[in-house]
């Protein structure tokens, strides 16, 4: 083969060149262009399913995502130049408050194109109160790209985001960035992956770093630093660099040759890499037998098939390593993507129930739609836009979806490739894609839509929004603002489940409860910004819960009627119901009420309501005497409309508790009977009112409602000296209780393991959540900005008495 030839067909960076090094060790220039000149918009059809990528970009905050997807951006040619998070100038974080404060808080949704692959890229955000983001765009990946930041390795958050791609069994590969700052160590931030990144396949080094020292010759036992210039590809063994044009487009590939004094290192970073992949893939093994068992003469291609295996069956997870700031290794990332990261093929079928509860396939092949609603958004003209991804058929412009939930039919009026802020119309999305619908009024997240005439009937998992545990009072300045208050809140909670909002009536405040300090500021600036309403926010405090605390085994019953004249019209209707509790927890155990993360007990904020009234549990007053042992109920509503109602009016007690108005939680409520006095007087309205009032006076009754605060496990990294300081901190001041204190050591053989200079420890603990307010900088002040934190809810627990006294006195005033 000619140089030439070589050339050229080295222009799609895999295969020939490969064998570069195996079969001939010339030191040869190879160039890889830009794919694309001008900005490429795909349409979902242009590719078969094994050649779509739905990956996310996941990490702990600033490590560097959104950095890293504005270069993969430009080098697909989707933009024209390079946006930067300092500038306020990116395509994915396109809200004012992302811009004004450098942080993603939306995920964004791009497809575009790469080595013939569609590539549908998702940008999550970091922080931690923006976890509903991550979580939802979680459930409808494919495969993720973990990136890391190189001098602070594995980071709280990492290990949180790393926690959820495990429940979802997304397959990924990691990216050490800022490889160019000072600290900067490749085999550092490997060795933390392997202590602290569990539960998912073990690192592979599939890069090495390469600094120039002052002598200018290349050298760095795995570390970075401000002469990072580049990296050795170890499965091609060839020397990377990006030094020829100014924004990092042309990569230079040259073969290593003993003569560079990096082969030493990289050598035995290919041993290491293929000893690795000995150990969790057999195929591997035997290619090694046929080289005579000599690492180098494997070729690359095997290597590539081997790393592919091991990263689908969740074995592995290659790593690379750049400074995307530095416009430095990115493209070696999307190729990685194409390379091993799971098309929808590759990925096991979702998880599907029927109507009945028995598991139904939902197969990638099948010609009904079946579709995900993951996230929507409020776009000012065309109103609701339901991102969905589509896991079987192809659902096209115009197509009449049915909610398999709530059994609702809503026509999708447009199909809209989304790129970021901005929109194309599309025919149609086919499986295996990702796109946004407009027309569906109805649709929340998590719901799943069905072709009309889908025999299936099925129901994808839906997804996981976490309780909120901060509330904020938020009061219209102005009559015009009341006005547009409410139906603002309605768009604001559509498009972020985890924003919920109540109204207190005895203050006639309207309160959004939300996940974190964070977070409810911006919820506050979004509904100022883009919903132009001005709202005086009240102080953010903690979300409390409410129970009633039962002498176990005894319950709670009553039998109400409601007899109300309302304008001129009469209502008449009497329920009974009974109260227990869902979990038997008494004040002083140890043990926390958990808010179960999914089903109906979930969606009813950890209750339990049980309200399968048969016609026999239905008496009719007067006239209607029993016909056969059944009472007459035709000229009611149905059966199904009267028990819904009930349960409206059961949630809307539940909402609201007696003590300070905060959502009661842990109450198994039981609709037993109902006593019916005529259709004029027993409406469905009378029934929620009766099921209402019956609950608030059962607990009134009880006198026994008690106080829960929210317990937050807490995970604190900080180096070794400050553990003892952290400890004395979180177990004296903070009532928190420490559960382990972690050591993050690493193995001195390791190859893939560099200079451990400072050794780090995780503290975890369980800690109140009022004690954690304002926690991030008294922990910056007591580990001189060296630790950092992350929570997630635990559970609710009951207060003692003297705290819920004080909690009382705070918000009451008295
Ligand atoms: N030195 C250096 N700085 C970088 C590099 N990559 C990103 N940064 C900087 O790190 C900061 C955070 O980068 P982002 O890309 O916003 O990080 P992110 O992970 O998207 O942050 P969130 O979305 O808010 O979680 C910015 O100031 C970047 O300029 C790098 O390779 N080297």
């Amino acid at each position: 083969m000619t140089v030439a030839a070589l050339r050229m067909s080295l222009q799609v960076p895999r295969g020939p060149a490969n064998s570069i090094f195996s079969s001939c060790r010339m030191s040869v220039l190879i160039t890889q262009k830009r794919h694309f000149a001008t900005p490429v918009k795909p349409q979902p059809a242009a590719v078969g399913v094994d050649r779509i990528r739905n990956i996310g970009i996941i990490a702990h905050i600033d490590a560097g995502k959104t950095t890293t997807t504005e270069r993969m951006l430009y080098y697909v040619g989707y933009t024209k130049r390079i946006g930067e998070v300092d500038q306020g100038s990116t395509v994915t974080d396109f809200l004012k408050p992302e811009r004004e404060r450098g942080i993603t808080i939306t995920s964004a949704c791009i497809p575009f194109s790469w080595r013939q692959h569609r590539i549908n890229l998702i940008d999550t955000p970091g922080h931690v109160d923006f976890t509903i983001e991550v979580e939802r765009s979680m459930r409808v990946l494919d495969g993720a790209v973990c990136v890391l930041d190189a001098v602070a390795g594995v980071e709280a958050q990492t290990e949180t985001v790393w926690r959820q791609a495990n429940r979802y069994g997304v397959p990924r590969i990691a990216f050490v960035n800022k490889m160019d700052r000072n600290g900067a160590s490749l085999g550092r931030t490997v060795a933390s992956m392997g202590k602290r990144l569990t539960g998912w396949g073990r690192p592979l080094v599939c890069q090495w770093p390469v600094v120039r020292d002052g002598t200018s010759k290349l050298s760095g036992p795995g570390s970075g630093g401000p002469a990072f210039e580049g990296v050795v590809d170890v499965v091609t063994m060839e020397i990377l660099d990006w030094h020829q044009e100014k924004t990092g487009s042309v990569v230079t590939r040259k073969p290593i040759t003993t003569d560079d004094s990096l082969y030493t290192e990289v050598h035995a970073a290919r041993e290491a890499l293929v000893e690795a992949l000995s150990d969790i893939d057999e195929k591997i093994v035997d290619a090694f037998i046929e080289c005579d068992g000599d690492h180098l003469k494997l070729p690359a291609a095997e290597l590539r098939n081997a790393l592919r295996r091991v990263t689908l069956s969740g074995k592995g997870i290659p790593v690379f390593c750049g400074a995307s700031f530095k416009n430095i290794g990115v493209q070696p990332v999307l190729d990685a993507v194409v390379d091993y990261l799971p098309s929808p093929a590759d990925r096991p079928a979702p998880h599907a129930v029927g109507p009945n509860g028995t598991e139904v396939p939902c197969l990638l092949s099948d010609k009904n739609v079946c579709a995900l609603a993951f996230k929507i958004t409020q776009d000012a003209k065309r109103g609701p836009l339901v991102f969905v991804r589509v896991y079987s058929g192809a659902l096209e412009r115009g197509m009449t979806l049915v909610n398999s939930k709530s059994g609702t039919k809503e026509r999708a009026s447009k199909v809209l490739q989304m790129y970021a802020d901005d929109y194309e119309e599309i025919e149609h999305v086919t499986a295996g894609n990702i796109a946004a619908v407009s027309g569906l009024k109805e649709t929340r997240t998590g719901d799943t839509l069905l072709s009309s005439r889908d025999p299936r009937k099925l129901c994808l998992d839906t997804i996981t929004i976490p309780p909120p545990v901060f509330v904020r009072s938020c009061e219209p300045v102005t009559s015009v603002d009341e006005r547009a208050l409410a139906p603002a809140l309605k768009a604001l909670g559509r498009e972020d489940p985890s924003i919920h909002i109540s109204y207190d009536e005895e203050t006639g405040q309207t309160l959004l409860s939300g996940m974190g300090e964070l977070h409810l500021e911006i919820t506050a600036d979004r509904l100022e910004e883009v919903h132009r309403v001005n709202c005086k926010m009240g102080k953010v405090q903690i979300s409390y819960r409410e129970t009633v605390h039962f002498t176990s085994p005894q319950k709670f019953s009553e039998t109400f009627t409601y007899d109300k004249q309302t304008f001129g019209k009469r209502s008449k209707v009497r329920v009974s119901l009974h109260i227990e509790p869902v979990l038997n927890v008494d004040p002083g155990d140890e043990e926390l009420i958990s808010i179960a993360s999914t089903g109906q007990q979930h969606a009813n904020g950890g209750n339990e309501i049980i309200c399968n009234l048969k016609r026999s549990d239905f008496v009719v007053a007067g006239v209607d005497t029993l016909a056969g042992g059944q009472p007459n109920l035709s000229p009611y509503a149905p059966i199904l409309e009267m028990q819904a109602a009930i349960k409206a009016g059961i949630v809307g007690a539940l909402g609201r508790g007696p003590l300070l108005g905060f959502p009661l939680t842990n109450l198994r409520v039981t609709c037993t009977a109902v006593k019916l006095f005529g259709p004029e007087l027993s409406t469905p309205a009378a029934l929620r009112a009766a099921a209402s009032t019956c609950l608030q006076s059962l607990i009134r009754t009880a006198d026994a409602t008690k106080l829960l605060e929210p317990i937050m496990d807490i995970s604190v990294r900080v180096p070794d000296k400050y553990v003892g300081t952290i400890t004395k901190d979180v177990s004296g001041t903070r009532r928190g209780h420490i559960v382990s204190l972690g050591a993050d050591h690493q193995d001195a053989d390791d190859i893939t393991a560099g200079e451990d200079d400072y050794a780090h420890r995780t503290v975890e603990a369980t800690v109140p959540l009022a004690q954690l307010v304002g926690y991030a900088s008294a922990l910056r002040g007591l580990t001189a900005g060296t630790g950092d934190f992350t929570m997630a809810l635990k559970g609710y627990g009951y207060m003692q008495a003297d705290s819920q006294a004080e909690v009382v006195q705070e918000i009451r005033g008295y």
